[in-house]
């Protein structure tokens, strides 16, 4: 098999290989897996080695397919360009006005040039032939010309100036809708991968850039090919403009590029393929096989023989082999094409000597040059356009994604809301996280009544649910089947804002912002963020007062997020403040709940987990200072230590597999012997086996031993007594 092109059949129907692809498209936006509708009819050509597909239809928009490139700029692009337009027009009318009536005079200039140029060279030519013709004439096409160069040039100033000013309103504009969009998605939303997008701001400006180049183009296609007409009289009326055309015309409208159309392409050439092969053989990971087996010799022969079999068969790019072929056809027909105004005007000065004039052939044959270059540019405009307004679509598109949460429309509380704290009901409550592959859910057959006003622990094994039920209950996610009551009321009624008004959830997943600690704390609660005595009580609340007030700048301390970025100038100074920053940034978050407290409205509390972070110490402490201000709240916590808070609640919920294994006081649960009264004796146990070490070794209890404060201490020791006769 040799040459570039062996074969050449039409086919319909995709070819198999690419009919279900998995796409990250070109705007950004991820795509699920779906099958591609079956393509137009396509070509096949046997280029080199490669096995190609060709449909044209993909470049159905191209300018001969006029009937699908006129339903796609007028039901597709227009109305979105249309729509960035008034965007920006609303944003800053004078300055969108002004760029684009620049961009209309400078489009029109190479016209208005080439009108003056060949008003003077009619002129002048008219003064070498002796005949009758004003100086005055040429002084004034010379002043005209160079009036008109200078005015050319100030609008390239101000279209530049202009050009600046507009890109950063529209860059502002749409990266404050990227803002709001990022910002106003929930939880399950922000987490589905087809609602992903990486397109920014910037892609809103490319398409007016776009748009306005697009539009200087047309206006200097349109220009010159007016001028052309005006100047045509001279040489050879309308047909001699045709005949200038004749070139652009065929060859940027009357050829679609092979790099416009769809194509698919596989090497199935088997010598090829086996000579890959063995040039893999060469790579690293087979040396020590290679030298084992002593087969270089052998690798070395096969290689030689495929080489010998492939002859001069084109390993090149099969595109580029196509686009070689097509280019050839072109130049010959594009060569001949650029002669013609030449043989007219030969033609037509032998016919018509008297109106022959060689200027107005000279005008014409570099306006010709000229339009060919604007026709280029319209075409590869059109399609850059193309992508350019495809990608705006789909940063509008992000606009209109639907929160998958349902918001209501009642506030929280309202007069039927109990004083007590939020009351829950869970009826057979099932969940999964969205794009969870696990078979089995999070959450299933959870029925529970959560009084209002109520102590609550949940308790069980890692991965037990504790926090997902957590997260439905904070309405950070709605239930996959079943019903979420609050106040007897269904959740969704719930306007979504209210709810979290009403509520504060301390978890682990929590971020310190990267702002001042003031307004790491003030962020609890917005309306009161700028009083700083409210913000110091809640970090004495929350325990960050001491470490805060030893810095230079105290609370105006601004700590970066991105703090492992910063610590690579940290490393040097291991004592420096700011390591501890990042430690404990615990203790911040904590704050900002207490913060959130001030607001007076707080009617449920949430804390996970936060024992990962603290001694037994600190969580006694911390649950303490919750507790407090109990009132009016009902509290839910999430711990791994049974001891005090497990005591005092006034229900224990015991999680297992996702499911609630059982609800109780913690002296009933331990009685029944089950699921609760089994973790409990596995804590208790391992605490008796480390005191008893510490009494064998002299130690004392650990600090991160449970049970081990104040008075508690004595209330552990008497129930691990209990437990353990039992
Ligand atoms: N964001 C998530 N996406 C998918 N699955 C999750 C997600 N978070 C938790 N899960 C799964 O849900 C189940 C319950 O997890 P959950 O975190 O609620 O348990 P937990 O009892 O709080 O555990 P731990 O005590 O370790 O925090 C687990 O199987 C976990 O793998």
């Amino acid at each position: 098999m040799t040459g570039a092109t062996i074969d050449s059949e039409k086919t319909s129907g995709p070819p198999s290989s690419t009919n279900s692809k998995e796409v990250k498209g070109e705007n950004g936006l991820l795509k699920p897996k779906k099958p591609v509708p079956d393509p137009e009819p396509y070509e096949t050509h046997q280029l080199g080695v490669f096995r190609t597909h060709i449909s044209w239809g993909g470049s159905n928009s191209s300018l001969l397919n006029l009937k699908s490139y006129f339903t796609e700029v007028f039901t597709g692009y227009l109305p979105t360009l249309y729509r960035l337009l008034s965007d920006i027009y609303a944003l800053a009318p004078v300055i969108l006005v002004l760029y684009f009536m620049a961009t209309f005079w400078i489009g029109i200039s190479q016209a208005v040039e080439m009108s003056i140029t060949s008003r003077m060279l009619q002129s002048l030519e008219r003064v070498l032939n002796g005949e009758n013709a004003s100086h005055k004439d040429i002084a004034r096409s010379l002043t005209l010309l160079v009036s008109w160069s200078a005015f050319s040039g100030c609008l390239d100033y101000y279209k530049n100036q202009i050009f600046f000013r507009l890109r950063s309103r529209v860059i502002n504009h749409f990266q404050l809708m990227i803002m709001r969009v990022d910002l106003g998605r929930d939880l399950p939303t922000s987490q589905d991968e087809t609602t992903k997008t990486s397109l920014t701001a910037e892609e809103a400006w490319e398409a007016l850039e776009r748009l306005s180049d697009y539009f200087q183009n047309l206006v200097s296609a349109a220009s010159q090919i007016f001028a052309m007409i005006q100047i045509a009289s001279d040489a050879g009326g309308p047909l001699f403009v045709l005949a200038c055309l004749a070139r652009p015309l065929y060859e940027q409208v009357g050829t679609i590029s092979i790099y416009d159309a769809v194509c698919f392409a596989y090497d199935n050439n088997e010598d090829h393929i086996r000579l890959r092969a063995l040039e893999c053989l060469a790579r690293d990971q087979y040396r020590q096989d290679i030298i084992s087996g002593n087969l270089t010799e052998w690798i070395i022969q096969e290689y030689c023989k495929m080489k010998d079999r492939l002859l001069d068969t084109q390993e090149d790019d099969p595109l580029y082999l196509f686009h070689a072929r097509q280019q050839f056809r072109t130049d010959i027909v594009g060569k001949v094409l650029k002669d013609l105004p030449l043989i007219y005007s030969a033609v037509y000065a032998l016919l018509n000597p008297s109106r022959f004039s060689l200027s107005g052939i000279a005008i014409m044959r570099s306006s010709a040059q000229s339009l060919h270059w604007i026709f280029y540019s319209i075409i590869r405009e059109d399609l850059g356009m193309k992508k350019k307004v495809r990608n705006l679509q789909n940063l509008y598109s992000t606009n209109e994604i639907k929160n998958t949460m349902e918001d209501g429309t009642t506030n929280y509380p309202d007069e039927k809301s109990n004083p007590d704290g939020m009351a829950f009901e869970l009826r057979d409550i099932e969940f999964s996280y969205p794009g969870s592959e696990s078979k089995e859910p999070s959450l299933k057959n959870v029925n529970l009544k959560i009084p209002a006003g109520s102590l609550v622990i949940f308790v069980g094994a890692n991965g037990s649910g504790k926090s997902t039920l957590i997260r439905l209950l904070s309405r950070l996610y709605d239930p996959s089947s079943g019903s979420l009551l609050i106040d007897g009321q269904p959740s969704t009624s719930y306007r979504l804002s209210s709810l979290r008004e009403s509520s504060v959830l301390l978890c682990q997943d929590h971020n310190v912002f990267p702002f001042s600690f003031a307004e790491n704390i003030g962020l609890g609660y917005p309306a009161l963020m700028d009083n700083i005595e409210l913000v110091k009580d809640a970090a004495e609340k929350g325990g960050s007062k001491g470490f805060i007030e030893k810095l230079q700048k105290g609370f105006d301390t601004v700590l970066y997020p991105q703090i492992a970025t910063v610590s690579q100038n940290l490393e040097h100074y291991p004592e420096h403040p700011l390591h501890k920053g990042a430690d404990i940034f615990w203790e911040y978050i904590r704050s900002r709940a207490f913060m959130r407290m001030h607001s007076g409205n707080i009617r449920f509390l949430a804390v996970d987990e936060p024992t990962s972070a603290l001694d037994s110490e600190g969580e006694y402490e911390l649950f303490n200072r919750l507790l407090e201000s109990r009132a009016g709240k009902t509290m839910i916590f999430v711990t791994h230590r049974f001891g005090y808070l497990t005591k005092h609640a006034d229900m224990i919920v015991c999680m297992k597999d996702g499911e609630i294994a059982e609800v109780g006081k913690h002296s009933d649960l331990i009685t029944k012997k089950g699921e609760y009264a089994k973790l409990y004796n596995i804590q208790a146990n391992a605490f008796l086996a480390d005191a008893s070490d510490d009494l064998l070794y002299g130690h004392g209890s650990t600090p991160s031993d449970p049970g081990t404060d104040g008075n508690d201490q004595d209330n552990w020791d008497d129930s691990c007594d209990n437990e353990s006769s039992n």
